[in-house]
Formats: C-alpha cells, sequence, structure tokens
C-alpha cells in the first residue's frame, strides 16, 4: 500500500477527455498509468460517466472548460505534469464556421502551449491527425506510407488546415523554456480514420442501414484503401508515448508518431462491413447505379443546399465534396516508428478490436440515431 502511494505522483491532464478518443485516454490511463496520482479531464461538456471514476485510488478532476478560453486552460494546466491534448472541433460536415473551427482547433492549441510555458509543464502530447498530411486536393494516394514518406500536402478545408497549423505550433514548441527554466518537450500523434465504441459516423451508418431495411449501398471502388485504427490502441499511444516522453526527451521530442495498429487495409466502407455485417447490414453493389460523376454531383448539390439554407437551418450531410474526395482517395499507412522509439505494440489485437467494436454496436441497436 505504502509502495503504491509512493510511486503515485503524477498529474495528468486530457483536453477533451470526454470526447470519442478522449474517454479512452482517459481509462487507459486510469488502466495503465501507476505512476499516477491525479487525472484532470477538461472538456467543454462533461460526462456523467466520470462520476463513476471518482472511487479508485487516482483522484479524477473533472473540469468543465474551454480551451479557447486562456485562463481557463492556464488554471487546468497548473501544476500538471504531462498534458495530452485531444480536444478539437472535428467538422468536415461544415456544421461549424472555418472562424470557430480555427480557434478551437489553433488558438487552443495555442493556449495550451502558453498555459505549459507559464505554469512550468514540461510534457506536452498532442493529437493531431493523418489530415496534416493528407489526402490533398489533388487526390493523389497515399499508399501505405510512413511518418518520412513524400507527399504533397495542400490543404483547403477549415480542419485540416488548423490541423495542420496546431501540429506545426507544438512541434515548434519543443524545446521552449517553461516556467523554472527546463525545456518543454513536446510530440504529436497522427491517427488515421479512428474506429471503435463510441464512433458516432459507424452509429450513424448503422441507423442508416437500419432505415434502408439493413441494406448500405457502396459508393466509393473496393480498391480505394481508407486507413483505420482502433481506438483502444490509439489511447494506448497515447498513454505509452506521454511516459516515454518523460523518459527518451531527446528521442521523443520534436517528433510525429502516425497511429497505427493490425486493423486491415480495406476501402471505408468494406471496413465498416467487417462490424455491420455481424450487425445484420449488407452492402448493396451500385458501382454501375451510381456512376462517381454522379456522387461528385449530389455532393456538390448538398454543398449548394447548405449554403443556401444557411440562414434558415443547419443542413449538413455525411456527403459533401470534401468527404467524397477523402473517401474516394488511397491513404494507408505502414510504419514501425512507435516501436522503434517508444516500444509500441498494439495492446487490442484486430481479433479484439472487431469483437468489442461489434458489441458496442450491437448494444446501439434500437438506441435513438
Ligand atoms: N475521430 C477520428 O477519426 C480522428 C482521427 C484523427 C484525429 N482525430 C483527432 O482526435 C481528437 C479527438 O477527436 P474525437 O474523434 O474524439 O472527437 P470528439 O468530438 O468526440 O472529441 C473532442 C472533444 O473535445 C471537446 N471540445 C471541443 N471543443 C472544445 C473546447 N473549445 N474546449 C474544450 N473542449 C472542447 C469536445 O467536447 C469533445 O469532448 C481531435 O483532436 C481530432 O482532431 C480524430
Ligand atoms: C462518400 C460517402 C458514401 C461516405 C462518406 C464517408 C465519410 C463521412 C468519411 C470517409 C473518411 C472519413 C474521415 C477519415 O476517416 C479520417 C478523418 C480524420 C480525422 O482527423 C477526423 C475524421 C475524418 C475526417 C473522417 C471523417 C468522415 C469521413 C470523411
Amino acid at each position: 500500500m505504502a509502495e503504491a502511494t509512493e510511486i503515485r505522483k503524477l498529474v495528468y491532464l486530457v483536453t477533451g477527455g470526454c470526447g470519442f478518443l478522449g474517454e479512452h485516454v482517459v481509462r487507459m490511463l486510469l488502466q495503465r498509468e501507476p505512476r499516477l496520482s491525479e487525472l484532470r479531464v477538461f472538456d467543454l461538456h462533461l460526462g456523467p460517466w466520470l462520476e463513476e471514476l471518482k472511487t479508485g485510488p487516482v483522484r479524477v478532476t473533472a473540469i468543465q472548460g474551454d480551451v479557447t478560453q486562456a485562463h481557463e486552460v492556464a488554471a487546468a494546466v497548473a501544476g500538471a505534469h504531462v498534458v495530452i491534448h485531444t480536444a478539437g472541433l472535428v467538422d468536415v460536415f461544415g456544421r461549424a464556421s472555418p472562424e470557430t473551427i480555427y480557434e478551437v482547433n489553433v488558438q487552443g492549441t495555442k493556449n495550451v502551449i502558453e498555459a505549459c510555458v507559464q505554469t512550468g509543464t514540461r510534457f506536452l502530447v498532442y493529437t493531431s491527425s493523418m489530415e496534416v498530411v493528407g489526402p490533398n486536393i489533388k487526390g493523389h494516394p497515399f499508399y501505405r506510407g510512413n511518418e518520412d514518406t513524400p507527399y504533397e500536402a495542400v490543404h483547403k478545408h477549415p480542419y485540416p488546415c488548423s490541423k495542420a497549423q496546431a501540429e506545426q505550433l507544438v512541434l515548434e514548441a519543443n524545446g521552449r523554456e517553461v516556467h523554472g527554466g527546463l525545456p518543454l518537450v513536446t510530440c504529436a500523434l497522427r491517427p488515421t480514420g479512428i474506429y471503435g465504441e463510441g464512433h458516432q459516423i459507424m452509429r450513424d451508418f448503422y441507423h442508416q442501414g437500419l432505415r434502408l431495411g439493413g441494406r448500405l449501398f457502396r459508393a466509393i471502388p473496393a480498391s480505394v484503401e481508407h486507413g483505420r485504427v482502433y481506438v483502444g490502441n490509439v489511447a494506448w499511444m497515447h498513454v505509452l508515448v506521454a511516459r516515454e516522453l518523460q523518459r527518451q526527451t531527446a528521442l521523443l521530442g520534436g517528433q510525429v508518431y502516425f497511429c497505427y495498429d493490425e486493423s486491415p487495409y480495406k476501402s471505408y466502407e468494406d471496413f465498416n462491413m467487417e462490424f455491420l455485417g455481424p450487425c445484420g447490414l449488407r452492402l448493396v453493389e451500385t458501382r454501375l447505379l451510381v456512376p462517381y460523376w454522379l456522387l461528385m454531383l449530389l455532393a456538390a448539390l448538398n454543398a449548394l443546399l447548405q449554403w443556401l439554407l444557411r440562414p434558415l437551418l443547419l443542413y449538413a450531410p455525411l456527403l459533401n465534396p470534401y468527404t467524397l474526395a477523402v473517401a474516394n482517395t488511397t491513404f494507408t499507412v505502414s510504419t514501425d516508428k512507435a516501436r522503434r522509439h517508444f516500444g509500441y505494440e498494439p495492446l487490442f489485437s484486430w481479433e479484439d478490436s472487431r469483437s468489442r467494436t461489434i458489441r458496442w454496436v450491437r448494444a446501439v441497436e434500437g438506441s435513438a440515431p
């Protein structure tokens, strides 16, 4: 008992800790970071599930706050040893304005960095995104690339632009002197499309399939590979890199890592069917009925409708020119950088990741869309 208290001395802060990924990071830290004494969970919207975590040996502090408010961030960061910054506005559907996306993703990240510098917090892990690299607007494939693969990263959409700027700020901050005189150590993780328990878009596709009589219609050729990674493994990578950042500052500081695991290379829709299939949905082949030019037309029509209707209501369907381009461009990673640098091995096998996700989709059945 005395030993456990002795080693529990670290304070971690997880921003966005009540989001899809954030919740998994929070739970993973509690399970797999034995040196943790306090876990601060900072989010705009706190989840009721946090209450059940407050009975364990680690002090769990829920902080309702906004990353765009520098003083709220500084108050939350003060006294923390490590910050895992997952908070972000994930919007590729036109729900939020470009200004709001910038404010949360870029200004919010600036606030986190400045708070670390002012209060003397030395370790910062940033949840970046594959979209910092691509797919680019030219539709160039990124086929099983790694962190060093050359690729023409051209961003136009506010979300990837904001993630790219924020990632750059985090990496540039590596080595800055924090309060107390020691250097800040930062790194960024770039997940591809995350899936698993709590994935809202998977839930949307499931409900859409149920509405369509148990069918989904293929829109994207099966040959287009889209990178996916299980949320439990992404969370595990965050926990591990945060730990190793404190031990191997020179090697890990200022680095970027793609998030990867053993999930198979498939098209976005075929991959979803790995979970939705066992839950009773089937994918209907319609490539000849719905040619790509028609999809592009529908996507453009959706964008036009969104613009026309904006003064009256928010029209934000899943299909728009940007999401179509992302889904229709091969983007997959193949790398072992995280293993080489900080000993990462996926915690969940593909079979585990698949069965956990299927179990979750089954539980979602019957719940409101
Ligand atoms: N979902 C994916 O496939 C994916 C892939 C790559 C990277 N990412 C990145 O992972 C991170 C988490 O994404 P997610 O899918 O869990 O999204 P999410 O929307 O489920 O979680 C984001 C969390 O951030 C919080 N948040 C938003 N604005 C905030 C603000 N102003 N102040 C404080 N908290 C705020 C939200 O309330 C939410 O809980 C994001 O940074 C995202 O860019 C996600
Ligand atoms: C063309 C339609 C039939 C299908 C539309 C699917 C579309 C909504 C999906 C396809 C790919 C998805 C993105 C991809 O998995 C990676 C990311 C990176 C991450 O940082 C944020 C989420 C995002 C953009 C996914 C959003 C949903 C997309 C575009």
